[in-house]
């Protein structure tokens, strides 16, 4: 499973104009408010867990780059993971966590392995995240995420990118 290139929107009415598969049963998990982590975790019967796919320091996209306002080509610590419900995977979630946000407390954010990030940055009253975006992923196969959500999360002036792509079982 990897996370699909994507085109953002600013609302999921605008994204809806392009295709309205996102008012079904998605709608809610591109909506809901507060940690995602925690809606999931609700959401489960047994078990919840983080599986980590990749993490390190690599160059985001050129539009990741461009949002969180980095030099192109500048590094950044990348994260990618599935979160699973009952032993599914349920979404994958990609962070981009620029090198400003790994200084100090945010050291931490390289340390994170299988704790998930909701539960670091809910626990903080100085993150404040800002609006949550909707995607439409491209080139979609069975199975694959079709449907995604996003939104920055900032701490002095210094924000990490979110996303998080719902895989069918979860609505299905
Ligand atoms: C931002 C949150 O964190 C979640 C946990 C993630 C992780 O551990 O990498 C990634 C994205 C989110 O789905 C949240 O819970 O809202």
């Amino acid at each position: 499973m990897t996370i699909p290139s994507t085109d953002w929107y600013r609302s999921l009415a605008a994204a809806g104009l392009r295709n309205p598969q996102v008012h079904g049963p998605a709608r809610y998990w591109l909506q809901v408010e507060g940690s995602f982590t925690r809606a999931l975790q609700r959401q489960c019967t047994e078990t919840f867990h983080v599986e980590v796919q990749h993490e390190g320091f690599a160059v985001p996209t050129r539009e990741e780059a461009q949002h969180l306002g980095l030099p192109a080509r500048q590094r950044a610590w990348i994260r990618e993971v599935r979160l699973c419900g009952d032993g599914q995977p349920w979404v994958l979630a990609r962070t981009i966590i620029p090198l400003a946000c790994l200084e100090g407390r945010g050291r931490r954010l390289r340390h994170l392995g299988n704790r998930p990030l909701g539960a670091y940055l809910f626990s903080s009253p100085d993150w404040q995240r800002g609006p949550l975006e909707t995607g439409l992923c491209n080139r979609v196969v069975s199975g694959q995420p079709a449907m995604a959500r996003r939104s920055m999360f900032c701490h002095r002036q210094q924000c990490l990118l979110v996303g998080e792509y719902l895989l069918p079982d979860l609505f299905n």
